[in-house]
């Protein structure tokens, strides 16, 4: 174990991928040293790894006030207005959009910030989806952000179809065929968390170096936590079940007997983060996230982490995607919390008076 700046880094790994002072890099842990998931996938980490740290510099710039405005000026970043700033979730999703390109790994991106899929290469192994700066309405009170993304392999077979067809289809992969995925969250640290299908680990950024260090290998979630993350703003427009559920967890009468605390932060990344780190649910009922964007490879993280994800109904990743930004309900977190949620059936917010925020 090797202190860093108030950190532990709790490497597991063998000497062979720590380096001299006993850190673990990212590049490490991926590389022929450490799980050795292969020179492709290092490489495509190497890239999105290079990507999230210019959005780190990027949302905590003291420049970013201006950027972030255009988000309610008519016509900003649009063809009547190229020369304006552009709000930084356009900026985060160029920038991500050029690090796979440069990867030279990657044959198409979906990106929640794009109407269709971009097809960048032919002949090279990865997809990947992305929400490239999730909760960006949270910029200017300095509330954490994120990255999120998924990475799936090319399917091959479909290469003799037009580029436009091949690039929807490779996108709407199943998230049981995801091989990797992650997210950045943006915060008093900046946390890459992934997963290369053999559990999920948490790499903090060293500003020193520049360099993702391990500092939690093999993240558990508690099988049960208590707390729950939900805009609760919404109780009226819940379904019964929902309502019943939370009710019961807040005054301590659920199966685990103690009164649970709500934290809501209202920015994805950061509440799955929390939810990983002390265990409990971390909801959306309503159809507002999306599958492929989002729910799926945050699913994989909390699964591969020994949680769940749910729609409230289904597996999150038994799900076959039919639309690129196809919404649903989303419930990520413990187990035994997440099956108790589950059990009260009717949790699933079909109401939605338009909401302002
Ligand atoms: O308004 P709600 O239902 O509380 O939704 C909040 C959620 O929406 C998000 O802001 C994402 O919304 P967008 O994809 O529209 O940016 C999440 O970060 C957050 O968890």
């Amino acid at each position: 174990m090797a202190s860093l700046g108030g950190f532990t880094a709790k490497s597991k790994m063998g000497t062979s991928a720590s380096g001299d002072n006993g850190f673990c890099t990212l590049m490490e842990y991926m590389g022929r040293g450490g799980i050795d998931v292969g020179d492709d996938l290092v490489v495509l980490f190497s890239h999105i790894q290079y990507a999230s740290k210019r959005i780190a510099a990027l949302v905590a710039s003291p420049f970013n006030s201006s950027l972030s405005k255009q988000d309610n000026a008519a016509g900003a970043g649009s063809s009547s207005d190229r020369d304006a700033p552009k709000p930084l979730d356009i900026v985060s999703n160029e920038i991500i959009l050029a690090s796979l390109q440069n990867s030279g790994k990657v044959a198409v991106m979906a990106s929640e910030e794009d109407d269709a899929p971009i097809w960048i290469d032919d002949g090279v192994p990865f997809v990947v989806v992305t929400d490239p700066l999730d909760g960006s309405r949270n910029i200017d009170a300095s509330i954490p952000t994120g990255t999120i993304f998924g990475v799936y392999k090319r399917l091959v077979e479909l290469d003799h179809l037009p580029q436009e067809e091949k690039a929807i289809l490779n996108s709407l992969q199943s998230g049981t065929r995801l091989v990797a995925s992650g997210y950045v969250l943006y915060s008093s640290a900046t946390i890459l968390c992934a997963s290369f299908g053999s559990g999920t680990h948490g790499f903090t950024l060293d500003h020193s170096t520049g360099d993702f260090i391990l500092t939690h290998p093999g993240i558990k979630i508690p099988p049960r936590g208590q707390i729950y993350s939900v805009n609760d703003a919404r109780y009226f427009d819940w379904p019964e079940g929902l309502r019943r559920y939370i009710d019961t967890v807040r005054q301590g009468k659920g199966k685990y007997p103690k009164k649970y605390s709500a934290r809501y932060i209202c920015s994805l990344v950061a509440d799955f983060h929390r939810t990983l780190m002390y265990g409990g649910v971390a909801m959306n009922p309503r159809d507002h996230l999306r599958l492929v964007y989002e729910a799926n490879p945050l699913s994989y993280l909390v699964e591969q982490a020994g949680g769940r994800g749910s729609d409230g109904k289904v597996r999150i990743l038994s799900l076959q995607p039919v639309k690129l930004h196809q919404r649903l309900p989303l419930f990520l977190g413990s187990l035994e919390d997440m099956e108790e949620l589950e059990s009260y059936g009717d949790i699933q917010q079909k109401v939605n008076p338009g909401y302002e925020v």
